[in-house]
């Protein structure tokens, strides 16, 4: 199903077409100036499109034979911004449907959909073909979230416009066209309703979303839910704001100790106290009435969206919070020694998964490089991840003291209470006592170390799941 036109789509939008499980191919006219199909003929190549020379005969089959031939086999789009009435009415008469895109002149040819900007073409599609797939379930689920993300996600042919076998169409949302109209074509959206955050007020009380700045097509979204209540988000906004916050984190993180792990490791929140302020003459007994003893991570109270909540220090004695320069409100955590392994954990609607990550090594091969000042670091930076020889050459380095069963329990009594589809969470093991500690929750990590062939089908299984149960919510209310 080969959309094409005679100038290719701008480079976002072609990555977006490569991705999108649908065979693309670009037609140009026969005759045109060797640098203009030089060029089409590159990027069709480098995008791994096809291309077809209009008029020229390719093989034994003319190019409008070779395309009647496509349509024989799937359904097929023509999208053009040229109108040229003998060709369009021939691939009309072999059940192709015709696009005419961003024609200036925007000449009303029977049977062919105007489609008045390039921003709209994705959602035409994707439209037209759920109309087509009518019988099956087919849901069009528009996604917003940055752009790496996205093509962390496309890449690994999770955003398919082309319905795979989980009959999901995925399509972008765009901020350059009004949103409103694209809301009412999508089933669901999808978003990372934190990649949209633009500013967090320091001198708000953090009580969010209070406070928060969204970029203003995330704040158009989140009027339009608010207006529309039936609306299928996946995973509504109310219960993401916990996960900005490190105190309401913790909070959640607290209630661990309501499963019972009897005979098993203890699965626990790390020891923590919110501060407002560094120069507290009373941090000590703070510090004593919260269970914590140096050394401490500091972390940011904001726990993303910003780029300063990752700026992050280890401390190992009283005096080092004097110049410190991780961003207030901050949280005081126990550090907790734990052989420089990480266990990232991926709650992928019903499946559990986990990856291991090189973490930090135990504080004391940090402490005398740190020559009497506190280790500053950005987490997603320059976390101070163990050399070979600070690693222990046991147990840690390849999970043996990670009891899985008991995370994934613990996974899924965190999937009750968050109330959320895709999240992710960091567990360390603790050097002697085993105790299993998680130190941080976040919504809808990229998950990259899970395979694609397991994590990518999982991924719309929950999507499925997120829009079936909402609907279902919906339906036994009203
Ligand atoms: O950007 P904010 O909202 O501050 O949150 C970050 C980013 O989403 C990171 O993704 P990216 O690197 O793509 O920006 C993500 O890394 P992963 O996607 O690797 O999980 C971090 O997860 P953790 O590293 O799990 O904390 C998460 O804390
Ligand atoms: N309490 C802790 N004890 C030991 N190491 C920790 C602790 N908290 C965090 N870390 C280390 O610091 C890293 C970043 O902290 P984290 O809370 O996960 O922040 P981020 O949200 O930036 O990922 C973790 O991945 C882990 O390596
Ligand atoms: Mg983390
Ligand atoms: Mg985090």
């Amino acid at each position: 199903m080969p959309p094409s036109s005679s100038t290719p789509p701008p480079p976002g939008r072609r990555r977006r077409l490569r991705y999108s499980n649908l065979s693309v191919a670009i037609c140009y006219a026969e005759g045109m100036p060797t640098n203009e199909s030089d060029f089409l003929e590159k990027v069709a190549s480098s995008h791994l499109f096809g291309s077809i020379v209009l008029l020229a005969k390719s093989g034994n089959l003319s190019p409008i034979e070779l395309m009647i031939e496509w349509s024989r086999t799937s359904f097929c789009f023509y999208a053009t911004s040229r109108v040229d009435k003998g060709l369009i009415s021939e691939l009309q008469n072999q059940n192709w449907r015709v696009l005419s895109v961003a024609n200036e002149c925007s000449i009303e040819v029977p049977g062919v959909l105007n489609v008045q900007r390039l921003q709209e073409l994705l959602l035409t599609l994707a439209t037209l073909m759920k109309k087509e797939l009518c019988g099956s379930s087919v849901l069009v689920i528009g996604y917003i979230m940055k752009k790496s993300r996205e093509e962390d996600f496309a890449k690994r042919g999770a955003f398919p416009i082309y319905p795979s076998k989980g009959s999901l169409i995925f399509v972008p949302l765009s901020f350059e066209i009004p949103l409103s109209l694209q809301l009412q074509e999508v089933d669901m959206v999808l978003h990372k309703i934190t990649d949209e955050i633009v500013k967090i007020d320091p001198n708000c009380s953090i009580d969010f979303p209070k406070g928060i700045s969204f970029s203003a097509g995330m704040s158009e979204i989140i009027r339009f839910v608010e207006e529309h209540p039936d609306f299928c988000i996946m995973d509504p906004f109310k219960n993401i704001y916990p996960l900005l916050d490190r105190l309401q984190i913790q909070k959640i993180l607290v209630r661990l100790q309501e499963l019972g792990t009897e005979g098993k490791p203890k699965l626990r929140a790390p020891y923590s106290c919110k501060v407002d302020s560094f120069h507290n003459g009373e941090l000590d007994k703070h510090l004593v009435e919260a269970n914590l003893s140096f050394p401490l991570i500091v972390k940011p109270q904001v726990a993303c969206g910003v780029a300063d909540a990752h700026n992050m220090a280890l401390v190992f004695q009283i005096e080092e919070f004097s110049n410190l320069s991780v961003p207030l409100p901050a949280v005081l955590q126990e550090y907790v020694d734990h052989g420089s392994k990480i266990f990232k954990f991926y709650v992928i609607g019903d499946k559990v998964f986990y990856a291991v990550r090189d973490s930090m090594p135990n504080a004391r091969f940090l402490k005398p490089s740190s020559g009497g000042e506190a280790l500053t670091f950005n987490s997603l930076k320059t976390l101070p991840v163990a050399t070979n020889e600070q690693r222990p050459q046991t147990g840690a380095e390849d999970g043996k003291l990670l009891d899985a069963d008991l995370v994934e329990e613990a996974a899924k009594f965190l999937k009750g209470l968050l109330g959320l589809t895709v999240f992710g969470f960091d567990v360390v093991v603790q050097e002697g006592t085993g105790d299993h500690v998680i130190v941080d929750l976040n919504y809808l990590p990229s998950f990259k170390e899970v395979p694609d062939s397991e994590a990518v089908p999982a991924f719309w299984d929950a999507v499925r799941q997120a829009y079936e149960s909402t609907r279902g919510n919906a339906n036994a209310q009203g």
